[in-house]
């Protein structure tokens, strides 16, 4: 699997933790920055990585800011994307199951780094489960067409 990744300088160090603990797993990171904490706009950085994640070049996407809402926004923005703001496990199990979700935001100044690792992996690892939810799923990207 390759992963898309991309944070604002309020994401910065766990973006660095999730990326250490995917490669860890040999999971291929495409890390479209920020590379550092000097304050910047995470637009410029999320749009990337939705990008990246819309036009195949990556499977999915993973992206952080302060309190992530900004970057999934953002993403949100990006046809193609559903990104889900996620801050505790069952919500990153149940968007991977239901909503097919291709992106995942957090916020570094919402959880601690061992939580958001934990949903991350959630996230990584669970799959969609398809039958009921594929028209809802239709219904949601037919909204992208009007
Ligand atoms: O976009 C956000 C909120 O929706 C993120 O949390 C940003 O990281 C945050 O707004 C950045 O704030 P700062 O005061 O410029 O560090």
């Amino acid at each position: 699997m390759k992963i898309a990744i991309a944070c604002d300088h309020g994401g910065f160090r766990l973006k660095n933790v999730l990326i250490e603990n995917m490669k860890a797993q040999g999971v291929e990171v495409v890390d479209f920055g920020t590379y550092s904490e000097e304050s910047c706009d995470y637009p410029d950085y999320a749009s990337k990585a939705a990008k990246a994640v819309a036009n195949g070049e990556c499977d999915r996407g993973v992206v952080v800011c302060g309190t992530g809402i900004g970057v999934s926004i953002t993403a949100n923005k990006v046809k193609g994307i559903r990104c889900a703001l996620c801050h505790d496990v069952f919500s990153a199990k149940a968007t991977r199951a239901h909503n097919d979700a291709n992106m995942i935001a957090m916020g570094q100044r919402v959880i601690g780094e061992g939580l958001a690792v934990e949903i991350l992996n959630a996230w990584l690892h669970t799959e969609f489960e398809g039958g009921r939810h594929i028209k809802r799923i239709e219904k949601m990207m037919a909204l992208e067409r009007e």
